[in-house]
């Protein structure tokens, strides 16, 4: 189990002419097994907040501790899921998952460190693909299956690889609604069997409210956190809550309201920014036409 800590990170991409803050103080910790949405507009800076708590990317100042160890570099103890799935297109399911398993999997046996034998990885896959469904799928490529079989066996690899943390972009956005509904179901009681502590990104205000402990909304230009909010509805033996009772219950409106309204607020002023910034790039544009002008006379 893990215990995540951000401590007050900040990421600036630099350019030769410019620097651009995608990140800016963004402080939070995250509890053993709690499962934390990151909600925000678009370009708030949630994959780049993924990307450093992968640690594929660094930040700029602060840091990220993982049961108090410094992230610095991708581990198999953090799991990752993105949206475009990430299989290997010319191997099969068994291969994907067998491929991942054996690069990255080690056990601990009486304190010491061991690779995986080829019998213990094969009996690893067939148990996992048959968890997520896809066991009679195992010699099919990733381009005959669906959205959400490919989604599946994704999730397949994150749980494979015993991964403490799991970190999902947008993994459900490519798919259809009634496919979402049924992957968000199949994911908690996933999730439910070990509570791995789990940061999700995501777009939609139902989703992160069914499926999280917490919804950290975000902030643009730089992201920051804008508020955190508590779900205090309760789960079933499998993880899961009751979406009608989320639609119905008076609780449940006033969240995916409140929620609203704070993204409806950031757009506002994220729009209205833009059209200060484009008005007074238009008449900079203006004065140097007009100076072009006088200078040619
Ligand atoms: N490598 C990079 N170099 C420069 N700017 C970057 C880089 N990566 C991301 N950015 C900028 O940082 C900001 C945050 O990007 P990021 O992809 O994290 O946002 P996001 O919230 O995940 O967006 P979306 O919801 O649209 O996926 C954006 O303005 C983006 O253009």
């Amino acid at each position: 189990m893990a215990e995540i800590k951000i401590k007050n990170i900040s990421k600036k991409y630099e350019t030769k002419t410019s620097s651009f803050e995608a990140i800016a103080n963004f402080d939070l910790e995250i509890k053993n097994g709690e499962f934390v949405s990151i909600i925000g507009p678009s370009g708030c800076g949630k994959t780049t907040l993924v990307r450093i708590l992968t640690g594929l990317e660094k930040p700029s100042d602060g840091e990220v501790l993982i049961n108090n160890k410094t992230i610095d570099s991708p581990s198999p103890e953090t799991g990752v899921v993105f949206q475009d799935y990430s299989l290997f297109s010319w191997m099969s399911v068994y291969e994907n998952l067998y491929f991942a398993i054996e690069n990255n999997n080690k056990i601990n046996k009486k304190g010491k460190m061991r690779k995986l034998s080829k019998e213990e990885i094969d009996k690893s896959v067939i148990n996992h693909l048959n968890l997520v469904g896809l066991l009679k799928f195992r010699d099919k490529f990733p381009k005959d299956l669906s959205g959400g079989m490919k989604q599946r066996l994704a999730i397949s690899r994150m749980f494979a690889l015993n991964s403490k943390v799991f970190l999902m972009d947008e993994p459900f956005g490519a798919l259809d609604a009634l496919n979402r509904i049924y992957m968000q179901d199949f994911l908690l009681e996933l999730w439910n069997k070990k509570k791995q502590t789990t940061v999700y990104i995501s777009h939609d205000i139902e989703e992160a409210i069914l499926l999280s402990d917490r919804i950290v909304v975000m902030t643009p230009s730089p992201g920051r956190i804008k508020e955190i909010i508590d779900i205090p509805f309760k789960r079933d033996k499998n993880g899961r809550r009751n979406r009608l009772y989320l639609n119905e219950n008076i609780d449940g409106i006033y969240i995916k309201n409140h929620i609203f309204s704070l993204l409806d607020e950031e757009m506002k002023n994220h729009l209205s920014k833009q059209e200060e910034e484009k008005k007074s790039y238009l008449s900079k544009q203006e004065e140097i036409s007009l100076s072009g002008g006088l200078n040619e006379d």
